[in-house]
């Protein structure tokens, strides 16, 4: 079995607390194959970047790289985060470019390439996750790596038409083919990507998933939608009903139901409309009010971007408004919690929520919809809500789906969730069971990697 070398912006470090399911697919594939795992040491330093960190576990190697704070704030927050990252979740409006940030996005990957290609031995299998490292590939082909390099995108493939917007776009999307395997969470997000190269690209489509260059060389795309470790999540949270924060959380909802979110403090996760769909909720369901309470948990993400500090303080206006307008002596509608839960805890927050409200504008994939089904009681499950619009709800196609723009159409979603029979609910659950343990995070990992092998 050939060496596996995974390459990330982040690496999940041996004994690292907040390990989630794709650090412990990936540390699996690694244990299973010996290798490496290359990316960002998660340190910004004073001097310049380049300075390497290495650690051991059993036959795996972790070789991570310090950034210096001006490579940080160009490559990181600057070209991924504020040009990259609105491109591919479809908002334009958001688009923050400047040929400055590009020129440290392409900086980084180059000093990625450096720093790797001679870690590299000659049958290395290598995948290279996100979109943050779209050049490496053509990056490390210059420098003479004729290896398999796979790459995975874990956020979706918007239209062709917003791709082409990017000044650079075919420096950057149409040298994905260098890679010899491209992974995308979903059949539409190849399908998208697939328009680009025909379109926009110079190349050609020769059938689905073989894509063409200009000068007529192939290579492959394909689906591979990320999924989790269901039967970890599923007896973490029957273990964690009897742990202390569940447990008072139960308690303290005095009997009433609870709706919960959990999402990073991201644009791209549709909270302020979320917020509002909750509120018309009380609204239009007068039966209803005051039953439910809505538990958003959202850990603050990319604090450097002005952006995600501008919607900090929208949903922080829009919390305190619903309260104000509605909270009565012995109840708080919406609890709006800014920081991050171990997973374990986690588990057990969904499997007592009645609701999981995941309603994403875009998403890649959306994990805590596939997490939240894994942890619920068989005899008792909850209702999932979930956005048309997160690459999860192409599998998880017996949720309840909800367009995320339409705030009555969400309020009354919520309104028929609690209302659900239970019959309805065991048996939506129990196909969505069907689909996440069909294809699981081994599945996933073990798919694109034979894949990637065959070519
Ligand atoms: O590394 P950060 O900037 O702190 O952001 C965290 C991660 O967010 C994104 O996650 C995506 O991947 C998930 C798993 O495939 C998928 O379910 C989700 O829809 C995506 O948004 C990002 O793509 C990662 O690179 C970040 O590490
Ligand atoms: O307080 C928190 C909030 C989220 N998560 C985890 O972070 C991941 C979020 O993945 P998802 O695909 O939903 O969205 P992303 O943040 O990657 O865009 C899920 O595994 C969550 O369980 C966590 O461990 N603690």
């Amino acid at each position: 079995m050939a060496r596996l070398v995974v390459v990330s912006n982040r690496v999940s470090l041996p004994g690292e607390a907040r390990a989630g399911g794709l650090a412990v697919a990936l540390r699996a594939a690694l244990a299973e194959h010996g290798g490496l795992w290359f990316g960002w040491s998660g340190r910004t330093v004073a001097g310049s970047s380049g300075g390497m960190h290495e650690e051991r576990e059993g036959d795996t190697r972790y070789l991570v790289m310090d950034l210096s704070r001006r490579d940080f704030d160009d490559y990181y927050n600057g070209f991924a985060n504020r040009t990259l990252w609105p491109l591919l979740h479809f908002r334009m409006d958001l688009v923050d470019y400047t040929r400055e940030t590009y020129a440290g996005y392409r900086r980084v990957n180059e000093l990625f390439a450096d720093r790797l290609a001679p870690e590299l031995r000659e049958d290395d299998l290598v995948w290279i996750h996100d979109y943050h490292l779209i050049p490496l590939a053509q990056r490390l082909r210059e420098r003479g790596v004729g290896n398999r390099i796979g790459f995975f995108l874990h956020v979706p493939m918007p239209s062709s038409d917003l791709l082409a917007a990017l000044p650079e776009h075919r420096e950057v999307f149409a040298a994905l083919s260098s890679y010899d395997l491209v992974g995308f969470q979903t059949g539409r997000d190849l399908e998208r990507f697939q328009d680009y190269v025909r379109l926009y690209g110079g190349g050609g489509v020769v059938g689905t998933g073989v894509l063409a260059t200009p000068d007529g060389r192939q290579f492959h795309g394909g689906a591979f939608p990320i999924g989790i470790d269901v039967p970890t999540i599923a007896g973490q949270a029957a273990r964690a009903m009897k742990r202390l924060p569940v447990r008072r959380l139960r308690d303290s909802l005095s009997g009433r139901r609870l709706a919960i979110g959990v999402d990073r403090l991201d644009y791209s996760k549709g909270l302020p409309e979320r917020f509002r769909a909750f509120e018309r909720h009380l609204e239009r369901h007068p039966d209803q009010n005051g039953q439910l309470t809505f538990l958003q948990i959202a850990p603050p993400s990319r604090s450097d971007v002005p952006e995600y500090r501008l919607l900090r303080r929208e949903l922080e206006t829009l919390a305190g408004h619903i309260n104000s307008g509605h909270a009565t002596p012995d109840w708080t509608p919406v609890r709006y919690v800014n920081r991050n839960f171990a997973h374990e805890v986690l588990t057990g927050f969904y499997r007592i929520a009645d609701v999981g409200v995941v309603t994403p504008m875009r998403d890649g994939m959306n994990l805590v919809a596939k997490e939240y089904v894994a942890a619920q009681d068989p005899a008792d499950p909850g209702v999932l809500l979930l956005s048309r619009f997160a690459g999860a709800a192409r599998e998880l196609d017996t949720a309840l789906l909800v367009n995320p723009y339409d705030i009555d159409g969400v309020a009354d979603a919520l309104a028929q969730a609690l209302a659900m029979p239970l019959p309805e609910r065991q048996q939506r659950w129990r196909a969505m069971m069907d689909r996440i343990e069909g294809y699981d995070i081994h599945a996933w990992r073990r798919d694109f990697l034979g894949k990637l092998a065959a070519r």
